[in-house]
């Protein structure tokens, strides 16, 4: 088999649509492996913070992307996700908005996303892949076999973004949640490479109003249609 034709789903979408969700529990259902690509840039803008690297330097950012010292693997005993930078659990500090915010930032240049374009790819492998980010099936994977585009209103996506942040003990407030996610979708959407959009063969699922049961129950049908998932 060849790389190009490894069982692979796509699902791009703004913040808060439901990605890491939907991807995590279709990667588990088929037995996949998983490509979290935010968190990718997550990590890199946690590092150029610990590195004293200005969210600007390209050259040095696309520098530090190279030699990444990231390693993705599963937390043994909860079963859970779990991110090393240089050694260190990040699992938990990526996630903030500001982190998130910073990642936005970075990712928004070319040398920085060509940079981390082979270690995204190198995720495909046997049996499959779930691959959950903003230009998965538009350009690191345009040729994946069935590509979902997810989305949500602004609103609806914040208030899940507050209470996700609320249980993991952050002081949030949801008006500045709401203009964050709506700052991030604007330069996600508006930069000039690889950027937030629907492939043109994507399938768009709107959650503003469904529940991640729903969701999940919607994927699984698409899913189920392709024989090279079976
Ligand atoms: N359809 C949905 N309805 C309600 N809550 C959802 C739905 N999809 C996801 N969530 C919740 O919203 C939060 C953000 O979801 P997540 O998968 O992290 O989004 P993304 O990866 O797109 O940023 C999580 O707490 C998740 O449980
Ligand atoms: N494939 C990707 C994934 C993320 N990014 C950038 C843009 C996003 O705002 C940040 C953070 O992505 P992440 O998916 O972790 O963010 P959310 O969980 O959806 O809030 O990284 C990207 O440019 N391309």
């Amino acid at each position: 088999m060849t790389q190009q034709n490894i069982p692979l789903i796509t699902i791009d979408g703004p913040s808060g649509s439901g990605k890491g969700t939907i991807a995590t529990l279709i990667a588990n259902h088929l037995g996949y492996h998983l490509l979290d690509s935010g968190a990718i840039y997550r990590v890199l803008a946690l590092a150029a913070k610990k590195h004293a690297l200005s969210m600007d330097d390209t050259l040095a950012l696309a520098d530090l992307a190279k030699k990444l010292d990231v390693v993705f693997s599963v937390d043994a005993l909860k079963n859970n996700q779990l991110i090393l930078l240089e050694g260190e659990d990040v699992t938990q500090t990526i996630r903030t908005e500001q982190v998130g915010a910073n990642a936005s930032k970075i990712a928004a240049q070319p040398m920085v996303r060509e940079a981390l374009l082979a270690r995204q790819r190198a995720f495909l492998t046997l049996p499959g892949l779930v691959a959950d980010g903003r230009d998965m099936g538009t350009v690191v994977f345009p040729n994946a076999q069935l590509k979902f585009f997810l989305t949500a209103s602004a609103e609806e996506r914040a208030k899940r973004r507050y209470m996700q942040l609320k249980a993991a003990g952050e002081n949030v407030k949801l008006e500045s949640l709401i203009d964050e996610i709506k700052a991030r979708d604007e330069r996600d959407t508006n930069r000039a490479i690889a950027p937030l959009k629907p492939a043109a063969d994507a399938i768009i699922l709107d959650s503003t109003a469904t529940s991640i049961e729903q969701v999940l129950d919607s994927v699984l049908k698409e899913v189920a249609k392709h024989a090279v998932f079976h």
